[in-house]
Order: C-alpha cells, then structure tokens, then sequence
C-alpha cells in the first residue's frame, strides 16, 4: 500500500483554499497510486482555530466544506482529513462543544470519524476550552490493513521515553492490543528549537518499543506567533526513518507499506517532488533558527495581506538582523528601511546602516529628528518646567521614531516589524510606543546573545546556498551584517555616550539568569547558587516582574523556544510576586 504524507500550509479559518490544497494533494498522490493520504491535525481549518471554534457558523461550514471535498476527491484513495465533530453530549455539565478529529473520506462521503484523546492545554495549548476527549482506540481497515490513528499529543505519553506519565492513557497501548498494521499521528505541532530532534526520539522509542511502524504527517507554516516547521516522517517498526519531508516547506512525501515485509519502507516510483527521500534536518541550530523566522515573517505578511514591511533602521544589531530576515522573506524589493537619526546619534549608526541595506540591496530614506524634538520639548516646556532631563525626555526620540515608521507603515499599507529582542522584552529595556511599535515583532523570542551567533552564522553562511536559505539573497555578497555593527557595544543611542551595559549586566549574564528563570523556573536562591551576583539576580527578577505591562501591549512575537512572551506566557501585571520569586 501506498501512502502519501500531504505537509500543507493551512491558513486559519481559509476553509475553501485548505480544503482545495488537500484536493491538490489527493489528486497528484491519486495519479501515483497512493492509496491512504495523510493531511495534518485540522487541516481544514488550520490550527490553532483558537475562539472560532466557539462560532456555530464557523462549525457549520466546516461540515459543508468537508462534505463538498469528500465529493470532490479522485476515487480509490482515502484521505484523512483534520476537522471537529460537535459533541452531542454536550449538554451535560462540563462537556465540550466539540471533538478534535479525523474524518477518514473516501468514495464521496465521510467513511468514519476518529477522535482526539489527549488534549494539551500546557504552554500554547489550550484544547480543553473547545473539546472533549475521545475514549476510544481508533482504528479503520483499508483494503486488508489495519490502521491505527492517532492526532499529535496522543503520541505523547509514552512514559518509559519521558520517565513519568502526564495523562492516565497512552493511546499507543490500545492499539498496539488491537494488533495495528501501522500507525498514523496527524500533527500540528510548533516549532521551537530542536523539537523535529525530539519528535523523532520520541516516536522512534515508541515505534521499537511497540514494534509498529509509524508515519507522522505535521503541518508547515505560521500561524501569528507560532511556526510549524513540518519535518513530517515515517519510521518502520525498528524505528529508524525511512522518509522526511522538509523543514519549513510544504511537501508531498510517499511511503509505502511493504505486506511482505510488514513494514513501512521509502516508495520506489519517482515522479514525486519529496518521494522515498529522507530530507537533511538544518545542521545547526542557528540554521533552524533562521529557517523559522524567516517563514514566520513571510507568513504572517503573506495572511495578513502584506507585501512590504518598513523597519528602522538604526546600525544596530537588532534592526540588521529583522531587515535580513525580512530580505530573505519577501525580497529585498519589499523591505524599507528608515533611518532617523536624533542630535546623539553616532556618525556610525548612519554609516553601518547604509552599508547594511547596501548589502541587503533595500532602499532607504532618512529622516532625522532633531527638529521634531525640539518641537517636542517646546511644546512640553510649560508641563516639564522645573524638573530634570530624564527618561522621559530621552524616551520622546524613541516615541518620534515610532509614530514616523507607523505613519508610514499607514499612508502606504506597509506592515511595520518591530526590532526588540527577548532579553530586551524580559527586562523592559524598550519604549512602549516608542520602539515597541510595530506588527510583528521578529525577534521577540531571540536572546541578544543568540541575536550575535545568527548574525555570524549569517555572515559565516551568506545566503546563496541551500534552498532554506532562500533564493532572494542569493546575489547579494558574503558579508552581510557589516561587522562593526556586531563588533560595537550595543546602545539605544538616547543620550551622548549612552550602551546597554549602563543599565543591563553583559547580555551572556543576563541571558544565562533568564533561561534559569523563564524556561528552567528556577528561584532567585538556585540562580545565586549557581554563581551568579545575589544584586544582579534580584533586580533582573524585579525588571521581568514589572515589565509585564509593556510585554502585554507588545505585537506578537515569533516562538523559537519552549517559553516565549506570547499565547503560552499568562502572568498577571498587577502582582506582588517576581515571578518565580
Ligand atoms: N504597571 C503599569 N501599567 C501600565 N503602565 C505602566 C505600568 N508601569 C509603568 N507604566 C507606564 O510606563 C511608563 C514607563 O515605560 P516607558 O515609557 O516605555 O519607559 P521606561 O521604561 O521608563 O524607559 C524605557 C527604557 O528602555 C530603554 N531603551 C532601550 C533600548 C531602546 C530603547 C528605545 O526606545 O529605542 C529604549 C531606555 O533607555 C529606558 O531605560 C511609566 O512612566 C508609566 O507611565
Ligand atoms: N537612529 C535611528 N534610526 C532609525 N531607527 C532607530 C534609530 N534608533 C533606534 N531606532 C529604532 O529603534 C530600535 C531600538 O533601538 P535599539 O538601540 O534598542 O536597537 P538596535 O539599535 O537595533 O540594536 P542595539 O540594541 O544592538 O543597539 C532600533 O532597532 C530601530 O528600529
Ligand atoms: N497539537 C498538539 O496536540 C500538539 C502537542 C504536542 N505535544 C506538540 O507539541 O507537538
């Protein structure tokens, strides 16, 4: 038998085009014999459908449109489908509206429907609000085959893979008793960095412990803060691979189910673009990193409407790396950078920017602002008299810059990417409604220190070679960040002298204290304990704590790590705890 793993880029909510995209897909795998077509966890609608699912028309139409498509699919093909069920019990107290499932079609209509049993409701997840577990095994059997199904998170309980169980279920045991012929898991799982690695240890542990083959069908693309980097894949019973699709693209991948041999192996017809491959994963993290953004850019332009971004552009670090992130994404011709230089602004800043988008091929304007804020401080003479210069003061260029880029942004359509790092974010290190604004921003969840190693990369690599590291720089040369602007001490240039470090420790110090804090939870006396200064410490904890505010009207950001300031960072704003405390 042949399967085919259809890795599809939904856009949410977009239920004709993504219902036409499996149609594609069914059609070019019918053509090459595929008998079982795998699409990914709620394929139909995108995922996360998040509150939509809370509208009775959105449900409704996900049922006509499912209806059309199983009338539409070529025949002698079956295709599993991503799509909700409602529950009819849901009336009795606590139950769900919906449940998250699979519709197996085929010969025109819904031959079966399988539901999700796990349901995540950890970091970015919050499937219990919609739906209501299944609590059944399930199976189907095609042609003389018996397939287990499975949707994303049931496959994540295999204790003996993590050394505890999370859920009192791990529906791969229940299948395993019904004596499957193979496994199928329809996914929708976000990327952070190294998470393909971790799914495939995860599901080859299962597949050798279970002895069953298992073919892993994941969704590709962004969807507003979260990335879905596909990596789909088929393992044979001993677990090793025996296909991968790509990382960050769509793709088609055949596999096929050897009766003989009673396990899965790489398809051997040829006319398919990903057939019977085991695509490379990205070498380094850094090269994972950038693949994520860069989809993550050009996805949240292309479904939201965008086409042209504008950034400002100061010679730092941070608006260097989003304008070559945003390059790579839509075409250098489709980025804008905008620089506004202030009286403290460094001959440099004017300079490496230049340079920058010389390298990038991005056209520029400047628009110095030494007028505006004198403007600024004449006007607010009366209200400041007898005080001191002070923040505020020095806050109005970075609130002058802002409404320039959001004026232009307005009056041409453009989308504004906002430059902010994580260790910015974490500490409130940045302008609320200065340089906070914007869109999107790019870099939310990139450490500063992490905002370094892809710039060398970048430089290290260039961006001719390799198709992940996309075709519209390739004619732009080698050294793309200038390297002053990643040799020269990070400063927000609003008052004469001005560098991070006045007001931050060095960002390898406040980067290790962060990741113990935000991603590992652990308390101000484990940070101590761990070398660093009990003062620091405690005033990082303090900033995080009351940088909430700014983090809350902050755009989204994209999600490269497992804790991100986005959909899966719920903290209050008025509190008195610093946050693990
Ligand atoms: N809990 C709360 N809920 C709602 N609002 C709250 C609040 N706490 C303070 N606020 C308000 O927010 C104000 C403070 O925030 P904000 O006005 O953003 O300004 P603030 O945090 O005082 O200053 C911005 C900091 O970012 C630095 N920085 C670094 C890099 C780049 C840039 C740049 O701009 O390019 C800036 C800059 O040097 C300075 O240290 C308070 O004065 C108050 O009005
Ligand atoms: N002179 C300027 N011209 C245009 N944009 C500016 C200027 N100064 C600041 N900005 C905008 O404000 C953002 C915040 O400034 P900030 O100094 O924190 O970042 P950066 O200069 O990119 O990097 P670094 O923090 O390494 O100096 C910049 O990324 C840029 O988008
Ligand atoms: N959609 C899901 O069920 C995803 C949950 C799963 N643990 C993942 O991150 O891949």
């Amino acid at each position: 038998m042949k399967i085919a793993i259809a890795q599809l880029n939904p856009t949410i909510g977009d239920l004709a085009n993504n219902a036409q995209q499996i149609l594609n897909a069914a059609k070019i795998a019918s053509e090459n014999n595929v008998r079982l077509l795998l699409t990914p966890e709620l394929s139909l609608c995108g995922y996360p459908p998040r509150d939509l699912l809370l509208n009775p028309s959105f449900i409704e139409s996900m049922a006509n449109v499912l209806q059309q498509l199983a009338q539409n699919l070529p025949p002698n093909i079956a295709v599993l489908v991503g799509t909700v069920e409602p529950n009819s019990k849901a009336h009795v107290a606590g139950g769900k509206p919906l449940f998250n499932s699979i519709a197996w079609l085929e010969n025109g209509q819904l031959q079966q429907i399988f539901h999700k049993r796990l349901l995540p409701t950890y970091d970015v997840f919050d499937e219990y609000r919609y739906f209501e577990p299944g609590l059944q095994a399930n199976a189907f059997t095609l042609d003389n085959l018996h397939i287990g199904v499975t949707i994303c998170e049931d496959l994540w309980n295999d204790e003996e893979f993590w050394g505890k169980r999370s859920y009192a279920i791990n529906p791969i045991v229940d299948l395993a008793q019904l004596d499957v012929n193979f496994i199928v898991n329809l996914s929708a799982s976000p990327y952070r960095v190294g998470k393909h690695k971790l799914r495939e240890s995860m599901l080859r542990h299962s597949a050798s412990r279970f002895n069953k083959p298992i073919v892993y069908a994941n969704q590709v693309g962004g969807n507003d803060d979260l990335i879905f980097d596909g990596c789909s894949f088929a393992l044979n019973r001993t677990g090793e691979v025996v296909s991968r699709a790509f990382a960050f693209e769509t793709d088609l991948v055949l596999i096929e189910f050897d009766e003989e041999k009673r396990d899965l192996i790489p398809a051997n017809s040829s006319s398919l673009r990903g057939e019977g491959k085991i695509s490379p994963l990205p070498e380094t993290e850094d090269e994972e990193i950038w693949g994520a953004l860069v989809l993550g850019v050009r996805d949240y332009a292309r479904k939201c409407g965008f086409s042209k971004v504008v950034i400002g552009l100061s010679g730092g670090i941070d608006s260097a790396l989003v304008a070559a992130i945003a390059s790579s994404a839509l075409g250098s011709e489709n980025v804008f950078g905008i620089l506004m230089p202030s009286p403290y602004s460094s001959d440099h800043s004017i300079k490496d920017a230049l340079e920058l988008a010389e390298n990038l091929g991005i056209a520029t304007e400047i628009l110095p602002i030494g007028d505006l804020m004198t403007g600024y401080d004449k006007t607010l003479e009366k209200v400041f008299a007898d005080t001191s210069f002070g923040l505020a003061e020095e806050n109005i260029q970075s609130r002058i810059r802002g409404n320039l880029l959001m004026a232009i942004a307005n009056k041409f359509g453009y989308l504004l990417l906002s430059t902010g790092n994580k260790s910015e974010m974490a500490v409130g290190y940045c302008t609320l409604y200065g340089d906070m604004n914007g869109g999107l921003a790019v870099i939310a969840d990139v450490p500063k220190t992490r905002v370094y190693s892809l710039c060398n990369w970048l430089n290290a690599e260039g961006l001719g070679t390799g198709e992940q590291k996309n075709a519209n720089l390739s004619s732009i040369r080698q050294e793309i960040i200038p390297t002053n602007i990643i040799s020269k001490p990070p400063s927000a240039e609003l008052k004469p002298g001005q560098v991070d470090q006045d007001s931050l420790p060095d960002y390898d110090i406040l980067d290790d204290i962060l990741q113990r804090l935000i991603h590992e939870h652990q308390s101000s006396a484990q940070i101590i304990a761990a070398g660093h200064d009990a003062t620091v410490v405690n005033r990082v904890m303090q900033l995080v704590a009351r940088a909430e505010f700014k983090r809350r009207q902050a755009p989204p950001g994209i999600k490269i790590t497992d804790r991100a300031f986005g959909t899966g960072w719920r903290m209050p704003i008025a509190s008195r705890w610093a946050v693990n405390n």
